[in-house]
């Protein structure tokens, strides 16, 4: 096992910069996802980290390996690491068994050491009984499993996965989620995962490093990321909440709900910190409201099985999102109370 060191790495096509100083550090074992949307970068970071791109500046370490440099630059081949594609990239006609063995057939791999560690590999993603079986009879979930244990049976230090189940339906993608956790558990191996979905960044990364037009925007716990996301842009783009404008506060600020309330009635003028009040931070209370409650009016509510999903306009014009257990009326007016919001930065 060992961790990787990313200081200032930076990626230039002509005068565009894909990738923009991008530092931090990976612990040994540790399962990181970078996460972004469509162009920010990332699979051309993942595409560096694995050799398949020089980098135009900063420095990529394994350990203490220095890999890629402006100057140096490990070969693919020479990096102890494994990638695995959306695509899966299985040989068609090949069984399950000698695609997962294929690279130990490169390497010069033979005998009982090869049987062996074709079995334990598939046993990792448990496709014992499949061994036998060519791609073609297995289902997109069953073909990934066969890409990792491919990817496995090197016993690499690092495993990259390029939106490994972007080909999978809804139902799938949760099921693979488990998969991907259990053999990350079970390896232990460093593992870095391409995504732009935050739901699937959050289901299974210890921390992720959000990415947005190059640049490391955060890099957190999902939990932290969640709670107390640095910027307006991060708020917008992990998990649900409402950005409204207030007169107090400062960028990473956590404010109570009487402080935040308050600054929620002063002029527009005044009002020039954005919080973030995530939807179970809000109380409806549909009975009929007083002149000193905060209100909305109910614009549009959507049934979540478990609760309704309640998009509210106040009166300044603000939109809110907030769950409520029962469905309300439409045009319907209610008091709010605000139980918490985070404050912002503003994007660069
Ligand atoms: N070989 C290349 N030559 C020129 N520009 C490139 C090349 N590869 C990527 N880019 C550009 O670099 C930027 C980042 O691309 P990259 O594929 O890393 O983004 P991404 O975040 O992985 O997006 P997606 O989720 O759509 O794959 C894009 O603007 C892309 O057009």
């Amino acid at each position: 096992m060992a961790g990787l060191t990313l200081k200032q790495v930076t990626k230039q096509f002509g005068e565009h910069k894909a990738v923009d100083g991008l530092s931090l550090t990976v612990e040994p074992g540790e399962f990181v996802a970078l996460l972004g949307p469509s162009g920010c970068g990332k699979t051309t970071m993942l595409r560096m980290l694995a050799g398949f791109e020089q980098v135009s500046g900063g420095e990529i370490h394994l350990g203490d390996q220095l890999l890629a440099s402006e100057q140096h630059h490990v070969l693919p081949e020479q990096r102890n690491m494994a990638m695995v594609f959306q695509s899966y990239a299985l040989w068609p006609h090949m069984s399950v068994a000698d695609n997962v063995g294929y690279p130990l057939k490169l390497r010069g791999v033979r005998g009982a050491d090869y049987q062996h560690r074709v079995e334990q590999a598939l046993s990792l993603v448990a496709l014992e009984p499949y061994a036998q079986r060519t791609p073609q009879d297995l289902s997109g979930g069953q073909r990934q499993r066969v890409a990792l244990a491919r990817c496995l049976v090197t016993d690499p230090s690092v495993v990259l996965l390029d939106e490994p189940l972007a080909n999978l339906d809804r139902h799938l993608r949760a099921s693979m989620e488990h998969s991907f956790a259990d053999f990350h558990r079970r390896t232990e191996a460093t593992m870095v995962y391409v995504t732009h979905d935050q739901s699937e960044a959050m289901a299974l990364a210890d921390r992720i490093a959000v990415m947005q037009a190059g640049k490391l925007v955060q890099w957190a716990t999902p939990e932290t990321l969640y709670r107390e996301p640095r910027t307006s842009w991060v708020a917008s783009f992990i998990g649900q909440g409402s950005q409204l404008m207030i007169s107090t506060g400062a960028p990473g600020r956590r404010l109570g709900g009487h402080e935040l309330m308050q600054g929620l009635t002063s002029p527009a003028a005044q009002r020039h910190q954005a919080v973030l009040v995530r939807p179970e931070h809000i109380q409806v209370h549909p009975e009929a409201p007083s002149q000193q409650d905060l209100t909305a009016r109910i614009e549009r509510q959507t049934f979540r099985g478990e609760r309704y999903e309640l998009h509210l306009r106040m009166a300044g014009g603000e939109t809110l999102l907030a769950y409520h257990p029962h469905a309300l009326k439409l045009g319907q007016q209610v008091a709010l109370t605000l139980l918490e919001g985070w404050c912002l930065e503003p994007d660069q």
